[in-house]
């Protein structure tokens, strides 16, 4: 059987403002599939949003909240949309890898930059000094090193990302 017939769940991973909450839903919908955004389960499993997480307990506190989420996922037949900082739990991401096919959606830092904005609200996990060019360049690796897929999005708008993981898990598929 398939690696992608075999594990039965869609995972996407990526920068913020890669498009993994947006072009998940889409996703799941051409697939026929669930759609889990692992933001907001960490969101209600904390009581808080990710910003709040973020300014109250520190960046680390959020990646460790979403370890525990993503490695006490069990689903099947979903596309999972992970926040940026899944990737740095191993074994959450192997988790993930047992249960369906990791799609990276690969965007440069311009587009980051252009679709996050104004960052400091977004509630994302970095090192306060750390910055987004050093996180890009870090997080890149990993995501790279992870994935089953990588999916240029360069030039594509939401249907057009949604249309080319298509094509690539069919071709993963034969
Ligand atoms: N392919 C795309 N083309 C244009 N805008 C996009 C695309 N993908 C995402 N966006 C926009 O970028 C922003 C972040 O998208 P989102 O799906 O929340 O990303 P993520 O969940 O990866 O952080 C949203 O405003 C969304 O509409
Ligand atoms: O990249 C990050 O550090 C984060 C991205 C967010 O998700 P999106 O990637 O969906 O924006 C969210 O998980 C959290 O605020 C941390
Ligand atoms: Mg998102």
């Amino acid at each position: 059987m398939s690696a992608h017939k075999a594990a039965s769940n869609v995972v996407l991973i990526g920068m913020p403002g890669s498009g993994k909450s947006t072009v998940g839903v889409l996703l799941a919908k051409r697939m026929g599939l669930g759609f889990i955004d692992t933001d907001l389960l960490i969101q209600q499993e904390a009581g808080r949003t990710l910003q709040e997480i973020v300014d109250g307990d520190g960046y680390q506190a959020l990646r460790r909240i979403e370890e525990k989420v993503l490695l006490s996922l069990d689903v099947r037949g979903q596309v999972i949309s992970t926040g940026g900082s899944a990737v740095y739990s191993e074994p959450a991401m192997q988790h993930l890898k047992a249960g369906g096919v990791v799609v990276f959606l690969d965007i440069p830092l311009g587009l980051v930059l252009e679709r996050i904005g104004d960052h400091s609200a977004r509630g994302i996990s970095r090192r306060p000094d750390q910055s987004l060019e050093e996180l890009f360049t870090e997080r890149f690796a990993l995501y790279s090193g992870v994935a089953d897929i990588a999916i240029d999005c360069v030039g594509r708008n939401h249907e057009e990302v949604c249309e080319a993981v298509l094509e690539a898990l069919a071709g993963a598929d034969s």
